[in-house]
């Protein structure tokens, strides 16, 4: 961490949502911190307020009670001091891949030289150069993805939050694009909050990776990664980090090889 207060600070945060059976408490008193250049992921059963939460920092979402601060500042309202990625891509089918990353630029007021200039620079580092002027209904579905990323980091906003963002994804190119994630994380000083159903891809990405539970939705457990990077999934370590995590989730790892990696909301 590079200064002594987090980047990200979370204190008792919490949200009801009135239904007809009631009030459903979705987070109940969270803290959290996210440090300067720091992966944190969230993992935990469907419906123990990860996306709520992440709603939250962005500004979507206001919090019953509670404060959320981003380098001190209190968040009130939406796209203050972070960008989202969701696991849609949300493109938007009528601009092509530079019309939509200049579009997310347009409410920082830049000259239109800078903007155009960063979206190239943002188009190119997730490796989209040669489709910048492509629309979206001509890009694969890690295409469009990389193209959201571009969106979110060219608005240079200290934290990205992701949702899911390669849950629509098959294995091979989510792996693929986790190492570019990894890669472009090494050369920004980005921090990433990172909501995820994949353990593999919270023990791949993460410094820490937050266990929520759900009734009502609360932090379980905190569990630093403390393995070196690249990560080998096949590593003893990755391993035991992953028993371990599910054994926090209370879903009991299967015999075999064929450990289960994806949290499916249990029956
Ligand atoms: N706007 C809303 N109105 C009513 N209930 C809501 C609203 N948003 C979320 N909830 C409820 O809050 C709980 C937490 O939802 P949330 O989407 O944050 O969970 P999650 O952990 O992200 O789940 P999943 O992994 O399935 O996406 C759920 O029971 C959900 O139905």
């Amino acid at each position: 961490m590079s200064s002594a207060s987090p980047l990200l600070r979370l204190r008792a945060v919490s949200k009801s949502f009135t239904l007809d059976t009631g009030r459903f408490r979705a987070l109940d008193e969270i803290d959290l911190d996210l440090a300067e250049h720091e992966i944190v992921a969230l993992i935990g059963p469907s419906g123990c307020g990860k996306s709520t939460l992440l709603r939250a920092i962005a500004g979507l979402e206001r919090p019953d009670s509670g404060t959320i601060r981003i380098a001190g500042h209190e968040i009130t309202r939406a796209g203050q001091e972070s960008a989202m990625v969701f696991q849609d891509h949300r493109l938007l089918p009528w601009l092509t891949v530079r019309g939509n990353v200049e579009l997310a630029l347009e409410p920082l007021g830049l000259p239109a030289a800078e903007r155009s200039r960063r979206a190239r620079d943002y188009i190119a580092l997730v490796g989209l150069a040669d489709f910048a002027e492509s629309f979206p209904r001509q890009l694969s579905g890690g295409m469009a993805q990389r193209a959201a990323i571009a969106r979110a980091l060219a608005v240079e906003t200290r934290i990205v939050l992701m949702d899911e963002p390669f849950g629509a994804l098959d294995s091979l190119l989510r792996a693929r694009l986790q190492e570019e994630l990894l890669k472009i994380w090494q050369r920004h000083r980005v921090s990433i909050l990172i909501v995820t159903h994949d353990i593999e891809e919270a023990i791949y990405l993460a410094d820490r990776i937050v266990v929520m539970q759900p009734d009502p939705g609360h932090i379980h457990e905190v569990v630093t990664v403390d393995l070196p990077r690249p990560r080998l999934r096949e590593s003893a370590a990755f391993s035991a980090l992953r028993g371990r995590l599910l054994h926090g989730l209370s879903v009991e790892p299967e015999p075999a090889e064929h450990l289960p990696t994806t949290l499916e909301p249990v029956a």
